[in-house]
């Protein structure tokens, strides 16, 4: 019997733990609870074995054993050691982000009255005058206000009694201490399972007679695409027995879905949804390469990368494919970039797999996480749909793998463990020996690498479906019209035309401001300081007074200038706060200007707004969604949430405004970026039955990002683009690494950059090109002073030496872990 088991903790430390086992051997891949310096943590056990650790070292015995058997297979025990070598993450906070099963075990503190508290209560008054207390006389209300509400006997959460009474923990704490209340522990077992039913009609089913609520119940839900929540169908006047008559008839089915998910709603009336379509040739092609690497042999694994235009049917293409899958009795994954921006994609997997369907979203609660998550593993959800993490999905038998819109940023963690969810998926496909296909109409360029060199196979759909034309693109050299007008207007009128003439033929137009707010610089004339964050070296965005429809804290937030990464706001100034001037300045406008700007040409214009500040959640979302839909919207402003897979049969025209600006970046990715967000900008244009036209303003037009973004040549752009990737060096070519070096003191951040520049200088590594120290390109955020290195190495292998080696070093230099960031694959260089 083993004696020893090793167990991965969620701690930044980047090695397992070893404790004795107790009682009963844990499976490798189970759950423990194990004390940990004065905590009893959650951890995984990695390793059972006889091997007692040296005798010096004090070997705790495991508390408890949570799981009889593994909750993690060996293939994810595999991949989570891939992902804490490759991005250099201790084990255990890989395996704590893989396993969403925190809330299972989370125990619950909560505090009831005592006795001795309730007479303490009744004496009321003499409490707040007590002169022995040590408390403020706030503190002692509180203490009185906490006694009132415990004061029914029911036993409540911290936070809940704080939100009541203000008292925090420690008075609390005091309080159980002069026994007034009592402090008890609850593990909750908690059913999280929150689902609703539906009612969907079925499909080309053969009507016989029916009576007239019969008829009504059918064209009620035949109005909304044919899916109603039972609830909202009990509204209706029509007998509750209807509904069960029409289910026995087999005209109409009822299903499970999570609750909350508004259905059909964001899907135009009439739009076929993706499973109803007979794929075109094209699609066919693309289909079939997918379905025979399901049943290709695991020696011959190949990713597929899928090369398809805007509007070319990809989720038509995946759908199919997922059948596939569910046909040979297998699980498929699906990754998307933001669900909640693409509610449309997860409305049209429900109707075409209805309960099979799992859904990981970010906003799902940690019990309805932990909840998916077993019905995943039961085997009772093998379509699983989610976001970066949801490539953890423990779903048996897994066959297929899709990640959409593969390109785009948010598939990389920016926290530990920083990986990369498509490259994270390919190495789970292969340790489960599934197919696995990457698709978009912008590739990455390390994706488009892999597929040139063979690593890939690569499918192309160059067309859209039903013969639709890609739309045209005019570019506005907005330096020649400020020449021509003599004025800096933030629409051109070339724009301003179309978009007139667009709303006047009743289509939709689309206008992209890619920053919210309403001035994002505010500067003075006289002394020509920005108005920067006190936490951040960022220029504070300008917000104007919110509108009614926008969420309700901006709305009561009024105007203030507000910083867009650490949240941070001011009132606007009405002086220079360096030199008291008045002259301030607001240049660059953002989407709440642009609007303003719209509704004053085109006051009879139905106006939309799409950006953080109208759009906090799905629920937002598929309501302004929806107003597109129904054309109540016929003008849409907003930031990069309006390029995002928006499939609008009106939108014919699309306007782009200031997309170039990114080009100036010091980021070796800007181009590619800006080419990506064109390109997917534009493909919002002539997705119905009348083609599209794209107006892209731009103080950069000759650049190739933008010329070859207007020709829809992605060929061309990517050749060029790879072409300076190698001559400088950047990735498809090189491995690269970011490490930033960060601490709320500036002296010591660039004390800990330097003595990590000498150690590398010392080093000398042949196969290792460093950059830096230097400041970082945000150099203070939260004020957190930050300096970086740019790692990159044509030998991966070289590159983590290195890495591991300065991690070392530095561990060796009392640097805390904690101050470096070591960001493997790095998005971000800033
Ligand atoms: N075979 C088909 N015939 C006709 N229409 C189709 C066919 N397949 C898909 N469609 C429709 O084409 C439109 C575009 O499809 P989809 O949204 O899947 O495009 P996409 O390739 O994902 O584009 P994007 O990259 O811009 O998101 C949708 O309205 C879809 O219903
Ligand atoms: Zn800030």
């Amino acid at each position: 019997m083993s004696r020893f088991a090793d167990i991965a903790l969620p701690v930044p430390l980047d090695r397992p733990f070893t404790y004795a086992v107790n009682g009963v051997v844990p499976a490798v891949g189970a759950r423990v609870l194990v004390p940990f310096s004065g905590q009893k943590l959650m951890g995984i056990v990695v390793k059972v074995h006889d091997t007692p650790p040296p005798p010096e070292v004090e070997t705790k015995p495991i508390q408890q054993v949570l799981d009889a058997d593994a909750v993690l297979s060996p293939e994810q025990m595999e991949l989570a050691g891939w992902i804490s070598s490759y991005y250099l993450a201790p084990l255990g906070e890989v395996l704590r982000g893989m396993l969403p099963l925190m809330a299972e075990v989370r125990r619950d503190i909560t505090y009831r009255i005592s006795e001795t508290g309730r007479t303490i209560l009744y004496q009321g008054a003499e409490l707040g005058s007590s002169r022995r207390s040590k408390l403020s006389p706030e503190d002692q209300n509180r203490e009185y206000a906490v006694l009132n509400l415990l004061e029914a006997g029911d036993a409540l959460r911290p936070g809940r009694i704080r939100s009541s009474t203000g008292a925090n923990k420690a008075l609390l704490e005091g309080m159980v201490r002069k026994k007034w209340l009592v402090r008890e522990t609850v593990a909750e077992q908690r059913d999280a399972r929150r689902m609703e039913r539906v009612a969907v009609l079925v499909p080309d089913a053969r009507l016989p007679k029916l009576n007239a609520n019969q008829m009504r119940l059918l064209s009620e839900l035949a109005a909304v695409n044919g899916r109603m929540k039972l609830t909202d169908l009990r509204g209706l006047p029509v007998p509750q027995t209807t509904l069960g008559t029409l289910v026995r008839r087999g005209l109409v089915t009822i299903e499970e879905v999570p609750e909350n998910f508004h259905l059909g709603a964001v899907h135009a009336p009439g739009k076929k949804h993706a499973h109803e379509h007979t794929l075109n040739p094209q699609q066919q092609a693309a289909a079939d390469a997918i379905i025979a690497a399901l049943d290709n042999p695991p020696e011959q694994f190949q990713p597929i990368l899928l090369y398809g235009v805007t509007g070319s049917g990809k989720t038509a293409v995946y759908f199919a494919a997922m059948q596939a899958a569910l046909d040979r009795g297998k699980a498929a994954i699906l990754l998307v970039p933001e669900i909640g921006l693409t509610p449309a994609m997860a409305a049209q997997l429900y109707a075409a797999f209805g309960s099979q369907v799992a859904l990981l979203h970010s906003q799902l609660s940690p019990d309805e996480r932990a909840e998916q998550w077993h019905r995943i593993r039961r085997g009772e959800a093998p379509i699983v749909v989610g976001t970066r993490s949801a490539i953890f999905a423990p779903a048996p038998n897994l066959g297929l793998i899709l990640v959409d819109e593969e390109h785009d940023g948010s598939y990389k963690q920016e926290e530990t463990p920083r990986y990369h969810a498509r490259d994270t998926a390919i190495i789970r496909a292969r340790l489960n020996g599934a197919a696995i296909a990457l698709g978009s109409a912008t590739p990455s360029l390390e994706s488009w690498h892999n597929a040139q060199r063979g690593k890939y196979a690569r499918v192309e759909m160059p067309d859209r479906v039903s013969n639709r034309p890609l739309p045209e693109v005019e570019l506005i050299d907005m330096r020649a019209e400020f020449q021509q007008t003599g004025a800096d207007q933030i629409f051109s009128r070339t724009l301003i035309e179309e978009t007139r003439a667009t709303l006047e033929r009743g289509e939709q137009v689309i206008i992209l401001l890619n920053r919210r707010g309403y001035s994002f610089v505010v500067m003075c004339r006289s002394c020509g300081e920005k108005i920067e964050c006190q936490n951040c070296a960022i220029a504070m965005t300008y917000h104007k007074h919110g509108r009614a429809d926008e969420m309700d804290d901006h709305a009561r937030a009024g105007q203030r200038l507000e910083c867009h990464y650490c949240g941070f706001r001011r009132t606007v100034p009405q002086v220079c706060p360096h030199c008291q001037s008045e002259h301030l300045y607001y240049l660059g406008a953002g989407s709440q200007q642009g609007e303003e700007r719209l509704a004053e040409i085109f006051p009879n214009a139905r106006i939309g707004r799409m950006d953080r500040d109208t759009v906090r959640g799905r629920a937002d979302m598929e309501r302004l969604l929806t107003r597109l839909h129904s054309g109540e919207i016929n003008l849409l402003v907003g930031t990069q949430m309006i390029a995002k897979g928006h499939d609008i049969h009106g939108v014919t025209l699309v306007g782009v405004v200031g997309a170039d600006f990114a080009l100036g970046l010091p980021d070796f990715r800007a181009a590619e970026r800006v080419f990506q967000l064109l390109t997917q900008v534009s493909g919002r244009a002539g997705r119905g039955d009348k083609p599209g036209r794209v107006v892209v303003q731009s103080y950069h037009p000759e650049h190739y990002a933008m010329k070859f973004a207007q020709q829809h040549d992605f060929h061309a752009f990517v050749q060029k683009e790879l072409q300076y990737r190698r001559w400088m060096h950047y990735p498809p070519f090189t491995a690269l690494a970011n490490l930033v070096i960060q601490s709320d003191h500036l002296e010591q951040a660039a004390g800990w950059a330097a003595t990590l520049g000498r150690f590398l200088e010392k080093m000398s590594l042949p196969k290792v090109r460093i950059i830096g120290p230097a400041t970082a390109p945000l150099s203070r955020i939260k004020r957190i002073y930050r300096f970086h290195f740019v790692l990159k190495s044509e030998s991966r292998a070289a590159l983590s030496e290195a890495l591991r080696a300065m991690l070392a070093h530095a561990a060796e230099q009392q640097i805390p872990r904690a101050a470096l960031i070591a960001d493997v694959d790095a998005v971000h260089l800033m």
